[in-house]
């Protein structure tokens, strides 16, 4: 965990929220990103991040993550948070078990391991390469390397950003399922409005360094979230929007 990441009390530690980010602020050089952004994600609350590109989403998601420092503010969780990219980052000298597997402080290493890879439809091949995987094996992988570890909070940057349409609709329900079955917090980047209406429990939109929009969708609700709207905000005008 690093130095910024302060942890929960134990007693909050089954039942607090997955992450609190408080008037976060994070520069590089004189070039402020993120000015005194709040955000409060629940366990099992599903959360879709969009903006406008360069308006600072991934570098969210890198202090979330605990990969970059921070200039102010405070981001409190109850552990470091798992993190899948857009890449699989798989490691292509180890078989598909040990990297789901890496970091992983347990003797029964490869049985968690393959508990995880059968989560993602991929329990026949623990033994595999990565070389051998398509993309969407691949990001099946990174998805269960990222679960094996129990995260209270999953970062997901654009995941499925470089996925045919059909396989992304996959990944679509497999996430849901995931998701639903481990009850993290989520936070997922994503360009794609669609995705984030088909995942989210709520969405935000990222604007001037802060959360410009917010829309929480109600469960089961009849009328979903307009996509209309969501694209106004991200500055899609409406002769633009079919
Ligand atoms: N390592 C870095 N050094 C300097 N500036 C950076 C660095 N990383 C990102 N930036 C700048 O910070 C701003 C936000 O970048 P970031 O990658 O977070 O945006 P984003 O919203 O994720 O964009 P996209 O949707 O295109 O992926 C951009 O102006 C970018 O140029």
């Amino acid at each position: 965990m690093s130095a910024h990441v302060a942890p929960l009390s134990p007693a909050s530690f089954e039942t607090g929220p997955a992450v609190v980010v408080s008037n976060l602020v994070r520069s590089y050089g004189s070039r402020v990103v993120i000015e005194k952004l709040n955000l409060r994600i629940e366990r099992g609350e599903f959360v879709a991040l969009l903006g406008e590109s360069g308006c600072g989403k991934t570098t969210l998601l890198r202090a979330l993550a605990g990969l970059d420092s921070i200039q102010g503010g405070r981001i409190v969780a109850p552990r470091r948070p798992a993190v899948v990219f857009q890449e699989h980052r798989l490691l292509p000298w180890d078989s598909l078990w040990r990297n789901v597997s890496l970091g992983l402080q347990v003797p029964d290493a490869r049985e968690r391991a393959a508990e995880a890879l059968t989560e993602v439809g991929l329990g026949d091949r623990l033994d595999d390469w990565p070389r051998n995987l398509s993309g969407g094996q691949a990001q099946r992988v990174a998805l269960a390397r990222a679960l094996v570890q129990q995260p209270e909070l999953l970062l997901l940057d654009e995941p499925f950003a470089a996925l045919d349409a059909l396989t992304r609709i996959r990944m679509h329900e497999l996430v849901r399922e995931l998701v639903a079955n481990h009850q993290p917090g989520v936070l997922l980047v994503t360009h794609d409005v669609d995705e984030a209406i088909a995942l989210a429990d709520r969405i935000l939109v990222m604007r001037n360094g802060a959360i410009a929009y917010e829309h929480r969708a109600a469960r089961n609700a009849s009328t979903p979230i307009s996509r209309t709207e969501l694209l106004r905000e991200l500055g899609v005008n409406s002769h633009s929007i079919h």
